[in-house]
């Protein structure tokens, strides 16, 4: 288990927060029927009631619903706003103590989730829509940029109070394509017609040190400043799958997941003992693509995108409706598709999740708001137990530890002892610089004199190295 002792988590593990985004200069003016305001969404429904819908139906949808979230962001919030309302800073410290942390924007197409978590600008060509980072305003930049900004100031920032402690971020960036892993940080060029049958894309791996999928022969890159983190994020949301579709000039037809993997040496927050830990941890920032009616009148290869972004998102709400169901031993299908193996540990895991559920304003999305509402009011139940990841070394230390502690109250308790001899008293429980065992079973660490002397004492053979 790659887990240590409990924490108090101040911030909550599952926070799901609501984005109403602004009507789009294409989108008529009407009198809206989603309203945010506070922590509370209300969706009424009088205009949904069509002359085709049975009276009975009729009375059942026209009741206005009312949904609360942790907060709700309208049309006229700000980027710096959102990102300030996710607690992402909170997020990011959490991520230096060695929690994980996820954040993933969810909701049909043209909802604003790659607005959010991206925020660049896009033109349309002929070939496509394309990126013009450049033209970007910093007002609008999204999530992901800001956060990559903080995350390196934050680590400054520890650096400075604790020059003891040493950091190292590496960032791997990849999308899902039609339910296959492609590589946005691989510098060679995408298969041609990335997608087609016969390219298998990248293997999903299970680790089982760390209990979760990891992507086999992915490109992880060391990141000395925020803005190498940034120049490997824009190479890649250059290079991931877009495309002009009736609902979305800037469409994305894949889902992308950002990794940023945090490793650190220091104080690990509650314990007492003084010593520098490791610690690995995640932010993991995905965009996920968005649902969509697949309509037989888009291309052929628009049509197929919409089939597989679907059924990946339905495995997704199948995964969100058993976790939503504490208490009952529930199937969480998260084997069913890749992006739900890779979500594994941040969706009823072991980490923080903020769930960024985006709604168009217009009326004629009713039910599209509705199902994303419905969902992210279930992911809300969702109950993660977030833990700090300690490195395998410093977890074995750490459970020889408590060994040891029990071994000395055995000796206590069971052999009327008033207290611990004099050889199993010395230098308390607390552990040192590198040591080697000569049992061969568990090298590359050890404990203090206490433990040194109780493994003696015990008829193992502990060897100090120097
Ligand atoms: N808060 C906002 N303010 C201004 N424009 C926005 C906002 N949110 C979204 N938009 C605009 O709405 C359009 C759709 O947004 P976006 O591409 O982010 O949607 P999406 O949910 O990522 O869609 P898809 O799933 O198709 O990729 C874009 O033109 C975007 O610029």
């Amino acid at each position: 288990m790659p887990t240590s002792e409990a924490q108090e988590p101040s911030l909550p593990p599952v926070q799901v927060v609501v984005r109403i985004r602004p009507s789009l200069d294409s989108e008529e003016v009407e009198v809206p029927l989603l309203r945010g305001e506070g922590g509370t969404v209300r969706l009424s429904a009088e205009e949904n009631c069509e002359e085709n819908i049975a009276d009975r139906d009729c009375r059942r949808v026209r009741k206005p619903q009312d949904f609360r979230f942790s907060s709700v962001f309208g049309p006229s919030t700000s980027q710096e706003e959102v990102y300030q309302g996710l607690n992402i800073d909170e997020l990011i410290a959490k991520v230096a103590e060695g929690y994980h942390a996820t954040v993933f924007a969810y909701g049909q197409t043209g909802s604003g989730k790659t607005y959010t978590m991206e925020g660049y600008r896009y033109r349309v060509h002929a070939d496509g829509p394309q990126v013009c980072i450049d033209e970007t305003t910093p007002e609008s930049l999204g999530v992901i940029p800001r956060a990559l900004r903080k995350l390196f100031a934050h680590l400054e920032h520890l650096q400075e109070s604790d020059a003891e402690t040493e950091s190292s971020v590496s960032i791997s960036f990849l999308q899902i394509y039609q339910e296959k892993i492609y590589d946005l940080l691989n510098p060679a060029p995408l298969p041609q017609g990335v997608g087609p049958q016969e390219d298998a894309g990248l293997r999903l791996r299970w680790d089982s040190l760390r209990e979760c999928f990891f992507v086999e022969n992915l490109f992880v890159y060391q990141c000395a400043t925020a803005d190498d983190a940034l120049r490997y994020y824009n190479a890649g949301v250059h290079r991931k799958q877009m495309a002009t579709t009736s609902m979305n000039i800037a469409s994305s037809r894949s889902h992308t997941v950002l990794m940023l993997s945090l490793q650190r040496r220091s104080h690990v927050p509650g314990d007492d003992q003084g010593v520098l830990k490791e610690v690995t941890s995640n932010l993991t920032l995905v965009d996920l693509a968005g649902s969509e009616k697949a309509a037989a009148s888009e291309a052929a290869e628009r049509f197929k995108e919409a089939v597989n972004i679907n059924q990946s998102l339905f495995v997704l709400r199948r995964v969100i409706t058993a976790l939503s169901r504490s208490g009952r031993d529930e199937h969480v299908p998260y084997r069913e598709s890749k992006l739900t193996s890779l979500l594994q540990h941040a969706i009823g895991g072991k980490g923080f999740m903020v769930m960024l559920a985006c709604l168009s304003p217009a009326n004629k999305f009713y039910e599209e708001n509705l199902s994303t509402l419905q969902y992210a009011s279930q992911a809300a139940l969702i109950q993660n137990e977030p833990v700090i990841n300690l490195d395998p070394k410093d977890r074995l230390i750490e459970q020889l530890q408590q060994q040891l502690l029990a071994a000395h109250e055995y000796i206590l308790q069971h052999m009327g002892l008033e207290e611990l001899p004099e050889e199993l008293r010395a230098n308390s429980v607390r552990p040192v610089k590198v040591h080697k065992m000569s049992s061969g079973k568990a090298s590359g660490f050890s404990l203090d004199r206490a433990d040194f002397a109780w493994q003696r004492w015990r008829g193992l053979r502990l060897v100090r190295e120097g």
